[in-house]
């Protein structure tokens, strides 16, 4: 099984008062595609810190991350740009939705940005995840979970092969919660795509293929 994804031994510090505050120490986690990978730990074990290095959204001190045969480490700020555009698609949970474009504009966003709008495809997703209604709304008349079902549709329409999402279901209530992850799965199945979630639910993590652990700053054995 290749992996898609390959991140080894990495380090990542933050300045602190007294120094550097060593965060993750030596990190590693492979994923294939098509597959799905929690990732848990206590609040502060470096979970989101590790997603934003994996998405090119900040550099590690060391250690390598190869995502399709591209060592992200290396990237200029271009190149990260780049494949946070082209390759990786994130799921936040606060959902950054453009408040002056309406929900089907919301949705093509990412796709269009990378030259690769497919109106169909789009049409499919917001049927699938319930938003046809809603397509000429503006987010502010949406509810929190539709407007997480919004964000979900934006990144997985721009056909990512990489999923990164942060506490996807964090801000929705158990039922609502359930669903969207539901959909969630079932469409980046659709895609092909690899998923990893940061969580700290563990309904969340017995939904996905497999988990990892971070504690003091590595994945625990
Ligand atoms: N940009 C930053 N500057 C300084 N310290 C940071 C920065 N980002 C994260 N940290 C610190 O790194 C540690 C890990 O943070 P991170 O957000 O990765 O943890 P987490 O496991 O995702 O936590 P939570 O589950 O609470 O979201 C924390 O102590 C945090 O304060």
């Amino acid at each position: 099984m290749t992996a898609l994804l390959a991140v080894r031994d990495i380090h990542k510090a933050f300045p602190g008062p007294d120094g550097p505050i060593p965060v993750l120490r030596g990190a590693s986690l492979d994923l294939a595609s098509g597959r799905t990978l929690a990732l848990t730990g206590e609040s502060g074990s470096g979970k989101s810190t590790l997603l934003h290095l994996i998405g090119g959204l900040d550099r590690p001190d060391s250690g390598s991350i190869l995502l399709d045969g591209t060592e992200v480490t290396s990237l200029d700020d271009r190149g990260r740009a780049r494949l946070r555009r082209e390759s990786v698609g994130v799921v936040f949970q606060q959902f950054n939705l453009v408040p002056s474009l309406d929900v089907a504009a919301n949705i093509a966003f990412q796709a269009r940005l990378k030259g690769a709008s497919d109106p169909s495809w789009e049409a499919h997703l917001a049927d699938r995840l319930g938003l046809a209604p809603q397509l000429r709304k503006y987010p502010e008349e949406l509810s929190g979970g539709q407007q997480q079902r919004v964000a979900i549709a934006r990144t997985l329409a721009a056909r990512p092969r990489l999923v990164l999402a942060d506490e996807p279901t964090g801000n929705l209530d158990e039922s609502s919660s359930e669903a969207v992850l539901a959909l969630m799965l079932a469409l980046v199945a659709e895609t092909g795509a690899a998923l990893l979630c940061v969580t700290h639910s563990e309904r969340v993590a017995e939904r996905m293929d497999a988990r990892v652990h971070l504690r003091l700053g590595r994945v625990a054995p």
